[in-house]
């Protein structure tokens, strides 16, 4: 399959030698790194935006971006993102930022370059509404949140 070019820039050097990239031809995501000067430690229960050192622009192309934590620094340290998930619009053009969150029982220091998240690019559709009084009937209809097998 072809892969995408999506225009970055790097707003900081240190990215020269360490740009995002899948870790394995099986990647579905590449790491982002905390482009931070010196460490920061993150108390339980504090988020703080922290920058990539990226731009991107994903263009007019049916893609977007979302970032994800990785799964490591989640189970073992509790070091989530505080929008559980970040959604980068094909139009977006500003510093790539990672809301992290310390959402364990103790602090958590990052550290200068560390992978703190993962961005993984997605095709999305635009839809449009049609209004309508009544929709077609399905076997499923309005049932929901559990509906299927209860008795
Ligand atoms: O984790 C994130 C989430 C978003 N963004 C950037 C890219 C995204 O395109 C933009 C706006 O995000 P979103 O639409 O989710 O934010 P909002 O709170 O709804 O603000 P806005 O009114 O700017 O859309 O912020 C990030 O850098 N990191």
């Amino acid at each position: 399959m072809s892969q995408p070019r999506i225009a970055v820039r790097l707003l900081d050097d240190r990215l020269r030698e360490q740009l995002p990239a899948y870790a394995s031809p099986g990647s579905a995501g590449m790491d982002l790194r905390a482009c931070i000067d010196a460490p920061l430690t993150l108390q339980p229960g504090q988020a703080e935006l922290i920058p990539t050192g990226l731009a991107m622009h994903i263009g007019d192309c049916g893609l977007c971006a979302m970032l994800l934590p990785r799964s490591g620094l989640g189970h073992k340290h509790g070091v989530v993102l505080g929008n559980l998930v970040g959604l980068i619009d094909s139009d977006y053009q500003g510093p790539l930022m990672v809301s992290c969150w310390n959402r364990g029982s103790a602090a958590y220091t990052v550290q200068p370059m560390e992978r703190i998240a993962q961005m993984v690019i997605v095709p999305v559709v635009q839809a449009q509404w049609e209004v309508v009084e009544h929709f077609d009937a399905t076997e499923r209809g309005a049932g929901g949140f559990g509906s299927t097998g209860a008795h």
